[in-house]
C-alpha cells in the first residue's frame, strides 16, 4: 500500500486488486510451436496451393526488375537497339503480365490464408471450450470466471494473426529476403555488399527499439485488461454500488485507470512512430551509398544504368520483409504466451473423471446411500467427516444446519461435482463412480437457489429440462407447478423474452420456472436448494403447492430454509461442522430438544 493510504482505509486507486492475466511474452519455444502446428495439420492440403501462389507472387516480384534492366540497357541504349518499339511494347506487356500474375497470386494468398486461419482458430476455440466444459468444479473454484473468459477470447484472438497471415507471410518474407540478397550479390558482389552495409546497424537499432515497443504495448494491454476487469466487476456489482452510493468513488477509480491507459498508449504509440523514420533514414543511407558507389562503377564501366535502377528497386523491396519479420517475431513471442496459457487449460484434467469402463446407470428407482463419506475441498480441512445416510426411494430428506456445516457439500457429492476422499455414494446400490457422468446427472435433477435463467424465451428456459419436450409438455409442466398463470400474464406469454439471469422476473417467478424445468426433466432424484429470500404469502403458498407436485414419488434432498418444507420432510438430517448430529422427523427432533430444536427456535422465534 502506498504511503498516502491512510489509517481510515485504502486510497481510491488501491481499492481493487486485479490479477494481471494478460499475455506476457514468453521465450521462443519450439515444442509449443509444434503443438500449435497440430491445429494447422488438418489443413495442410489446402495450404499447398496457397504456398504455391505465394512463391509465384514472390518470384514474379523478383523477376520484374530484370525486365527493367533489359529495357534500359538494351532497348533504350542508343548503341544497342534504341527505338525498337516492338521490343519496348513486348517488354512492357511482359511487365504488365508479371504484375497481373503477382496481383492475382497475392489476392489468392491473402484470401485463403485468412480462410484457413479462421478455420484453425475455430478448431482451437472449439477444442478449448469443449475441454473447459468437462473440467470439474475444483478447477473453477480456483479461477475467477473472468480469467477463464480471457483465455477463450483474448488468448485465442492473440493467435489469430499468427494463423491468418503470420505463417505464410513469414515464409514469403524469408524467401523474398534470401532471393534479394542472392540477386544483389549475384549481379555485383561489391555493390551488393556496399548497399547492405547498413543492415547490421539497422538490425541492432531496430531490435532494441522493438523490444521497447513490445514492452510498451504489453503495458497498454495490461492496463486495458484491468479496465475490462473493473468494468466487468462494476456492471455485475452495479446494484451494490448504487445502493451504497459509491458511484463517485467508482468513477474516480475508473478515471484513474483510464488515464493510466491513455498515458501508456501515448508512450507506446510514440515509440512506434519512431520506428518508421529509423527505417526511412537507414534505407535513405542505403540508397545514397547505392547511387554514389553505383555511379563510380558505371563510370568505370563495371555497371550499367539498367543494373543500377534494378538495384534501387530491389533495395526498395529489401527493407519491407526485414521490417515485417521483426514485427512477426514480436507477434510470435506474444503468441507463445497466449498458447502457453491456452495449453495450460487444455492440459488440465477433470478431477472428477470417468472410470475407464464406466457403464450407463440404468433407469434408477432412487435409493441413495452415503457410506461413511469423508471429503475435503482443501487438504487437511475436512468439510464432511464420516457421513452415512440411507435413503429409500421416494423419501424426502431435509438437510439443515448452520452455515458452513456441509449441506451443499453433500449435494455436490451426490451430483458428482466432486469425489469423496473416503467412502462412497451409492444409487440403487451402484457406486456412482462406476457409471458415466452423463447417465448419472441426467437422472438427478438440481434446482438451485439462484435459478439460472438463460437469455431466450420462457418456453425455451423451461425446455432446458428436456430438450425434446413438446410445447404441450411445457405448458402441462408449468400448470402443474402453478407457473402457468404468471407466464400467461407476461406480454408474450411463453414467448416472452427474458434476459440472461432473468432479471425481469421476480424471485418467486424464477423459482416456479425452475420447478417447471425440473418437473419436465422428471428425474428420480431431485435436489433442491431452497431459496432463502422471503416472498409474499400468495407466492409462498403457490411454491409450497408446486413443491408437493414436484417432490411426489421422487427421492429428494433439500437444503431447506422454510419451516413448512422442513416439517413435511420424511427425514431431517442435522449437520454441524461436517458431521450428522441429529436425524429424525420434525416431531421427534423437537421432542429431543437438541441442536435441531435450538436451530428452529433461533430461526423461527419471530414467526
Ligand atoms: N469451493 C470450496 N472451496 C473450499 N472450501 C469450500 C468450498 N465450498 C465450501 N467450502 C467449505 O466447506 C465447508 C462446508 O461448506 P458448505 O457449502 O457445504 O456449507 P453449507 O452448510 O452448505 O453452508 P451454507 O448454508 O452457508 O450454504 C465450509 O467450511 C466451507 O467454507
Amino acid at each position: 500500500m502506498s504511503a498516502n493510504a491512510t489509517a481510515k482505509g485504502r486510497s481510491r486507486n488501491e481499492r481493487f486488486v486485479y490479477q494481471d492475466d494478460d499475455a506476457i511474452e514468453k521465450p521462443f519455444n519450439w515444442s509449443q510451436l509444434r503443438r500449435l502446428y497440430t491445429y494447422m495439420r488438418p489443413y495442410r492440403r489446402q495450404l499447398m496451393p496457397v504456398i504455391l501462389m505465394m512463391m509465384i507472387g514472390t518470384l514474379t516480384r523478383l523477376t520484374n526488375p530484370f525486365l527493367m534492366i533489359y529495357v534500359i540497357d538494351h532497348i533504350l541504349d542508343p548503341d544497342k537497339g534504341s527505338g525498337n518499339v516492338t521490343s519496348l511494347v513486348l517488354t512492357g506487356a511482359g511487365m504488365l503480365a508479371l504484375y497481373a500474375v503477382q496481383w492475382a497470386s497475392n489476392n489468392y494468398r491473402i484470401k485463403y490464408t485468412s480462410i484457413i486461419g479462421q478455420k484453425v482458430i475455430y478448431d482451437l476455440r472449439k477444442h478449448l471450450f469443449e475441454h473447459i466444459q468437462k473440467l470439474s468444479f475444483r478447477f473453477y473454484d480456483k479461477r475467477p470466471a473472468g480469467s477463464v473468459l480471457v483465455r477463450v477470447t483474448n488468448d485465442v484472438n492473440a493467435l489469430q494473426d499468427l494463423f491468418t497471415n503470420g505463417v505464410v507471410n513469414l515464409l514469403m518474407d524469408c524467401i523474398q529476403l534470401v532471393g534479394i540478397v542472392i540477386i544483389l550479390l549475384g549481379l555485383n558482389v561489391k555493390l551488393g555488399l556496399a548497399v547492405m552495409i547498413t543492415v547490421p546497424v539497422m538490425f541492432l537499432v531496430s531490435t532494441s527499439l522493438r523490444k521497447k515497443i513490445r514492452f510498451a504495448w504489453q503495458d497498454v494491454r495490461m492496463k486495458q485488461s484491468r479496465i475490462n476487469a473493473h468494468l466487468n466487476e462494476s456492471i455485475q456489482g452495479m446494484k451494490v454500488t448504487q445502493a451504497y452510493a459509491q458511484e463517485k468513488d467508482n468513477m474516480a477509480f475508473f478515471n484513474h485507470m483510464n488515464t493510466d491507459n491513455i498515458k501508456s498508449w501515448n508512450k507506446a504509440s510514440a515509440l512506434n512512430q519512431a520506428f518508421g523514420p529509423i527505417i526511412e533514414v537507414t534505407s535513405a543511407i542505403g540508397t545514397c551509398i547505392l547511387f554514389w558507389y553505383g555511379a563510380i562503377l558505371i563510370q568505370n564501366d563495371v555497371l550499367t544504368v539498367g543494373l543500377l535502377v534494378a538495384y534501387a528497386n530491389y533495395i526498395g523491396n529489401f527493407w519491407e520483409p526485414i521490417n515485417r519479420l521483426g514485427q512477426m517475431y514480436s507477434q510470435l513471442l506474444i503468441a507463445m504466451a497466449s498458447s502457453e496459457r491456452i495449453f495450460e487449460f487444455i492440459d488440465e484434467q477433470p478431477t472428477v473423471g470417468e472410470a475407464q469402463h464406466a457403464r450407463q446407470l440404468p433407469a434408477i428407482k432412487g435409493d441413495v446411500t452415503f457410506d461413511n463419506i469423508v471429503f475435503e475441498y482443501e487438504k487437511d480441512r475436512p468439510a464432511l467427516k464420516g457421513i452415512s445416510i440411507d435413503v429409500k426411494a421416494g423419501q424426502s430428506i431435509a438437510l439443515v444446519g448452520h452455515t458452513g456445516s456441509g449441506k451443499s457439500t453433500i449435494i455436490n457429492l451426490l451430483c458428482r461435482f466432486y469425489d469423496p476422499v473416503q467412502g462412497k455414494v451409492l444409487i440403487d446400490g451402484i457406486d456412482i463412480r462406476d457409471v458415466t457422468i452423463e447417465s448419472l446427472r441426467s437422472q438427478v435433477g438440481l434446482v438451485m437457489q439462484d435459478t439460472f435463467i438463460f437469455a431466450g424465451s420462457i418456453r425455451d428456459n423451461i425446455r432446458y429440462g428436456r430438450l425434446d419436450a413438446t410445447d404441450e409438455d411445457i405448458v402441462k409442466a408449468a400448470q402443474a407447478v402453478h407457473a402457468h398463470d404468471f407466464i400467461m400474464s407476461l406480454p408474450d406469454g411463453y414467448d416472452t423474452q427474458v434476459e440472461e439471469r432473468g432479471n425481469v422476473l421476480s424471485m418467486g417467478q424464477r423459482q416456479l420456472l425452475s420447478f417447471a424445468r425440473a418437473l419436465l426433466a422428471d428425474p428420480r432424484i431431485l435436489i433442491l436448494d431452497e431459496a432463502t429470500a422471503s416472498i409474499d404469502t400468495e407466492t409462498e403458498l403457490k411454491i409450497q403447492e408446486a413443491l408437493k407436485v414436484l417432490l411426489k414419488g421422487r427421492t429428494s434432498f433439500m437444503i431447506a430454509h422454510r419451516l413448512s418444507t422442513i416439517r413435511n420432510a420424511d427425514e431431517i438430517i442435522v449437520l454441524d461442522h461436517g458431521r450428522i448430529v441429529e436425524q429424525g422427523n420434525h416431531e421427534a427432533l423437537i421432542a429431543k430438544k437438541g441442536v435441531y430444536n435450538g436451530l428452529i427456535e433461533a430461526q423461527y422465534r419471530f414467526l
